[in-house]
């Protein structure tokens, strides 16, 4: 048996390595209230730490502080061991390194009180291969958060081979109950979902400018100017609904299925099949959730304002 707190009864969390996204976890979790325990083997990391959740704060205290919330509620360990002694959930930032994860997590599993989740921020790695050397492995899970995780709200939840269903399920209450939204993955896929589709242009747009095809500047401009203002409200499968006007994904892909087989990208179309087109077309009418394309198309162009206004905002304000 294990003694796991309920996700809502968690005031305790350890955070584990105390960089760019261990120290915005670090952020977050005070933010919502939590006390925090941070350890980093790095011997300046506490002036470093504290100037980042001191930059963020004002941020935080914009979009609303949780009851109790108080920088004064960061602890900084001398020792691993001593960072989780008494931890209730433990988020792992160190650097992307599989020998190191592998190395920390057994490590952080030897003196994490049994029960207890341990989550890991890892980009990409799978949990199967991090959880290699833990004799507890039921209880470890990928929690892959978004930079900065004090404001960006996604963290995607999946368990390796010997993770417990449980686990996976604690994690994802717990991240939703500290203020996250989750994606929880049912098969592991190095990259997750989100990364994939990054690394997609990424690996696009390096070639571009290897090749001399684009510049940096252009690239950038392509997407802040172009479908990246479309993208806050509806991902790229119901904007692309919408580019089928009335047809919606099924005319789209009729349309543009062609394409598919065009030099667009070096990265390689999977076949159309039916049972394929039949799926987008079915997912699309799942994510419109009742609402038709005229509705859609205005909900978008709200977005689309509202986003254009913020930009400019911005710009105006520098
Ligand atoms: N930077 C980003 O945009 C994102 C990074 N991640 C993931 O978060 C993790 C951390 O990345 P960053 O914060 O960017 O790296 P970072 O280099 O900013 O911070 C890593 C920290 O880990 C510490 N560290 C080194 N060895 C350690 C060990 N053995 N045990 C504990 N801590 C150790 C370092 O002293 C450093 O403070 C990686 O797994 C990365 O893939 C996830 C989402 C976004
Ligand atoms: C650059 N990165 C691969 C570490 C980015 C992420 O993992 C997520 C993010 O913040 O975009």
């Amino acid at each position: 048996m294990h003694a796991t707190p309920e996700p809502t009864a968690v005031r305790r969390v350890a955070c584990i390595g105390a960089g760019v996204i261990g120290g915005g976890w670090v952020a977050h979790f005070l933010a919502r209230g939590y006390q925090v325990t941070a350890w980093d083997p790095a011997p300046d990391f506490e002036p470093k730490l504290r100037r980042l959740v001191d930059a963020a704060w004002p941020a935080l205290v914009e979009l609303g502080l949780a009851d109790g919330a108080d920088r004064a509620n960061l602890t900084i360990a001398a020792t691993l061991p001593e960072a989780v002694a008494d931890a209730e959930f433990v988020q792992e930032s160190a650097p992307e390194d599989l020998g190191l994860k592998q190395d920390l997590l057994a490590r952080l599993d030897a003196a994490t009180p049994p029960g207890v989740v341990i989550s890991s921020s890892t980009s990409g790695y799978g949990m199967t291969e991090m959880q290699s050397g833990c004799t507890r492995p039921e209880r470890l899970v990928v929690g892959h958060p978004f930079n900065p995780p004090y404001l960006i709200p996604l963290v995607e939840v999946v368990g390796g081979e010997r993770t417990e269903r449980w686990a996976v399920d604690w994690a994802s209450a717990f991240f939703e109950v500290a203020g996250k939204s989750v994606i929880t993955m049912d098969r592991e896929v190095p990259g997750f979902i989100a990364n994939r589709l990054q690394e997609a242009i990424w690996r696009e747009a390096l070639h571009m400018v290897a090749n001399g095809e684009a510049t940096v500047e252009q690239i950038d401009s392509s997407i802040t100017e172009g479908p990246g203002l479309r993208w806050p409200l509806f991902g790229p499968c119901l904007t692309f609904h919408l580019a089928g006007g009335e047809g919606g994904m099924a005319h789209m892909l009729d349309h543009f299925g062609p394409s598919l087989k065009s030099p667009w990208t070096r990265l390689e179309a999977p076949e159309l099949t039916d049972e394929l087109r039949d799926r987008m077309v079915e997912g699309c009418e799942t994510a419109s959730d009742g609402r038709d394309i005229a509705e859609l198309v205005a909900d978008r162009d709200r977005a689309v304002i509202a986003v254009l206004r913020a930009v400019e905002a911005v710009r105006g304000a520098r």
